[in-house]
């Protein structure tokens, strides 16, 4: 029996796992599909400094383990399959990407830096549509990768080497199996298990779902013009399915314009031959929408929708509207386009949060970007109302306006420290694991607000003494960040202005999301005072979204925009942020990736006094 509709979709399909992996295997037929193993023979070697993020190369690799099948498949028997599946699942910890230990030293390595902390696991999957013609191969790629964050427990030394010694983990990413022996490592798992295990298999069905049985014309005109964006669920195949007898492999689908709508009625032209319409610009009316889906999610966390919902939900409409003081109508509305964004889920019983939202939406919690979220709504949507003048005039039709100062008033501060504070506890982890930092025993994090990233640092180098160093009117509202039962032991917090008065003494000087607010002569004048203050051997930190060519141009778009509507600052590439540390007497610049958005730069101060 096939219980997913939309694997059913390839049942008369000539399908091939391009993989040696056991448990691939066991996942895709446990799913119902049929298929062959041809495992493939590219050699898993590509350069993994040149791509921008680990999971762009878990991706290209097995683009490339399943390109090498379908090729050579063709060539042996000029047929190739209908569809080939390539998959690479890869470790990641602290900037470094770990596949398959090469012996039980490799494996020991392996497991103990990710003994008692959380690692991220990332499969890429590549699903190739091929089609021979002519004795000519064509082939159309579909690729997408999944992360699931796994935290080891504190093993012993002992337990480490009698779990190398059974042998288990030297096949496997990262040096464990998670679904055996290995099991018994993890304390914690967040996302799909399966993902880990090398096969992610819910977000495959879901892009099965994409490919072969896109939203019907009607769907999605209606779906644009109330605005709201497709959803990805398992029903628009059960639906199609049912009614639909041709949802097949649309060649939209194929081409990988998820959620197109198949060709619309065609009219013979004058030669009675039919002509295509052109395709339907789904990812343009997205683009035109996109402000009121961003105005949704800002309104609906503003209302607290996903407090209540967290906290009592599933709810009703009407329950909700009482609850936030609403319109039922309006809130049935808003809670049906967070439905279709993907923010809520709707069953028979109510609205509830998905997992994204009562992580990240709610206005409580470690993940919370609820501030984030109301910052944008507040601040940043009124200036980038701006963008026209910004545009025509360049950032000093910011300049002139008056200045946009998070401190001016009690009330916008705290915003922005929310916002802030959300933002970087989010990231604090990648940004404190991006660098080996045990070296240092003090740290001064220069504009640290409140204490977010600090206590990360504090946290993952038990060594390592912390300040942070903030204006006196931040200083004051920190307590209130502070987690509940919270004893900040080495961790100091210090006010002072960090233009004016003396740094605190420290080894390695932190500047994190501080470069991109001042204009070129204020970072020189910074830089010259940290590097006065940092002794010879120590260090220099700066953490920034730089605007680098290798980062794909969508995700360095805001910061982009954010340099032309902000009065001051501007955002600097990764060349800029290394030549300014080295101006400054840094020496040995590093760069590292912390997740997706956030780089960090990682200089040593020079022995020479004068930078
Ligand atoms: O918890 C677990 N983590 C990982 C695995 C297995 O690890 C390997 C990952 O290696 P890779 O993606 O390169 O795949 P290969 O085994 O080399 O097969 P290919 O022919 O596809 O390259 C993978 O087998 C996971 O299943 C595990 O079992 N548990």
């Amino acid at each position: 029996m096939v219980l997913s509709p939309v694997i059913g979709k390839l049942l008369h399909k000539r399908v091939v796992l391009a993989s040696a992996s056991p448990r691939r295997r066991e996942i895709l037929s446990q799913a119902g599909l049929r298929f062959e193993v041809v495992p493939s023979r590219f050699k898993e070697k590509l350069d993994k400094a040149a791509f921008p993020t680990p999971y762009a190369y878990a991706i290209e690799t097995a683009k490339q383990k399943a390109l090498e099948v379908a090729s050579r498949m063709h060539q042996k028997d000029l047929r190739a399959p209908d569809v080939v599946i390539g998959a690479d699942t890869i470790v990641t910890i602290g900037g470094l990407i770990l596949e398959k230990p090469a012996d039980k030293q490799d494996a020991y390595r392996m497991l103990s830096r990710l003994n008692g902390k959380e690692h991220s696991v990332f499969t890429g999957v590549a699903i190739i549509h091929c089609c021979s013609e002519d004795g000519q191969l064509d082939m159309d790629v579909c690729e997408f990768h999944e992360e699931t964050m796994v935290k080891f427990s504190e093993l012993s030394e002992d337990l480490l080497w009698e779990y190398i010694d059974s042998g288990e983990p030297m096949d496997k990413a990262g040096g464990y199996g998670i679904q055996a022996l290995g099991g018994m490592l993890v304390e914690c798992v967040r996302g799909d298990f399966l993902n880990v295990v090398g096969f992610p298999l819910n977000h495959f069905c879901k892009k099965l779902v994409e490919l072969y049985c896109p939203p019907r014309r009607e769907d999605v005109q209606r779906v644009k013009h109330e605005s709201i964006p497709a959803v990805d669920t398992f029903e628009i195949a059960s639906d199609a399915a049912q009614g639909d007898e041709g949802c097949g492999p649309s060649r939209a689908g194929v081409d990988g314009h998820s959620g197109q709508a198949p060709a619309g009625p065609q009219g013979p032209d004058t030669n009675g031959l039919v002509e295509n319409p052109p395709p339907f610009p789904s990812d343009l009316l997205d683009l035109i929408d996109g402000f009121k889906a961003s105005k949704a999610l800002f309104t609906a966390c503003k209302l607290k929708v996903f407090d209540v919902l967290k906290e009592e939900g599933p709810l009703k409409a009407v329950d909700v509207a009482r609850k936030i003081n609403a319109s039922v109508c309006g809130t049935g509305r808003l809670l049906d386009v967070c439905v279709a964004l993907g923010l809520l889920e709707k069953t028979d019983t109510g609205y509830g949060n998905t997992r994204l939202a009562s992580r990240h939406l709610a206005s409580e919690g470690a993940c919370s970007l609820h501030g984030f979220v109301a910052y944008h709504d507040e601040h940043a949507w009124t200036v980038f109302t701006d963008l026209e003048s910004a545009v025509r005039q360049g950032p000093q039709a910011a300049a002139g306006r008056p200045e946009e100062d998070p401190s001016q008033s009690r009330d916008r501060r705290l915003r922005f420290m929310r916002a802030m504070h959300g933002l970087t506890q989010l990231t604090a982890r990648q940004v404190a694991t991006a660098f080996d930092l045990s070296r240092f025993t003090s740290a001064c994090d220069l504009g640290g607000c409140t204490g977010a990233l600090a206590r990360e640092l504090a946290r993952e180098y038990p060594r390592l003494k912390v300040t942070v160093f903030d204006l006196p009117e931040v200083i004051e509202h920190v307590s209130s960040f502070h987690p509940e039962g919270w004893q900040p032991e080495r961790l100091h917090f210090v006010p002072g202005d960090f233009f004016k008065d003396d740094l605190p003494d420290a080894q390695l000087y932190v500047l994190s999301r501080i470069l991109h607010d001042w204009a070129d002569d204020r970072v020189h004048e910074l830089l010259s005072r940290v590097s006065r203050s940092c002794k010879p051997g120590g260090g220099l930190l700066v953490v920034e979204t730089a605007l680098d060519e290798r980062r794909a141009a969508r995700a360095s778009l805001p910061a982009a925009l954010n340099a032309l509507v902000r009065a001051q600052g501007r955002e600097r590439s990764l060349a800029e942020y290394r030549s300014l540390l080295g101006q400054h007497g840094f020496r040995d610049v590093q760069v590292a990736q912390a997740g997706d958005r956030l780089d960090v730069v990682l200089g040593t101060r020079a022995s020479s006094s004068a930078p």
